[in-house]
């Protein structure tokens, strides 16, 4: 996507340990306009799929998604990262190492929220080694549901998690591939 490629390579700050730094835009700062944009070339893409859920993981990913969901018009589930009083009835859980914090969360869903009629499609700002997308995947399959596939925003493609899943089957649609990068310049994947 034209667009988010731009973003990327005005703002984005390369860091130290395969960081790419896109807050102005992406993860802490959020541009919704952007966002709608990115939420119509993923309906383009999975225009044919019916899906019935899109879900996702905190924080990064809940605005995102939300602005994509509205394009489907079907709600977003996101797996949650801490116990909470307000987390009641059964899990689907999975353990999922954090790339940015570092440390392995042990990610929750209701079941009341996932079930074996859904058809879903996940949604993340980035994907990187994989955790994240794989821990998903294993919460949608302890629910029965159908994966159609995942829509990412940036993909770093040469830390091999994307690749890795799509050996494995699994569609993965990313706005943004980055074969590689350094502190003065983004290698687009074409
Ligand atoms: O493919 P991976 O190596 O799993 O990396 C991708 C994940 O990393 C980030 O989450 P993270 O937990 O680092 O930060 P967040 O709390 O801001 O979402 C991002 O939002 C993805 O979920
Ligand atoms: O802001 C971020 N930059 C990254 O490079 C990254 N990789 C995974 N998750 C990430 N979040």
């Amino acid at each position: 996507m034209e667009q988010l490629k731009q973003r990327i390579l005005t703002e984005g700050r390369v860091k130290s340990g395969n960081v790419l730094k896109v807050d102005s835009f992406l993860n802490h700062q959020m541009d919704i306009h952007l966002f709608d944009e990115m939420g119509k070339a993923f309906k383009e893409r999975y225009k044919e799929d019916e899906i019935t859920k899109i879900v996702t993981i905190e924080a990064s990913g809940i605005g995102i998604a939300c602005i994509v969901a509205r394009h489907f018009n079907v709600p977003v589930v996101f797996a949650k990262k801490s116990e909470s009083r307000n987390l009641d009835g059964d899990l689907y859980t999975s353990p999922i190492y954090s790339f940015t914090h570092q440390k392995e969360y042990m990610v929750r869903v209701s079941k009341k929220f996932l079930s074996a009629e859904d058809k879903v499609l996940v949604i993340d700002d980035f994907l990187a080694n994989g955790k994240a997308l794989i821990g998903l995947l294993d919460i949608i399959k302890q629910s029965g549901a159908t994966l159609v596939g995942a829509g990412i925003a940036i993909e770093k493609g040469f830390q091999g998690g994307g690749d890795a899943l799509r050996e494995q089957g699994i569609r993965i649609e990313s706005l943004a591939i980055i074969d590689e990068m350094g502190e003065d310049f983004i290698k687009f994947r074409d």
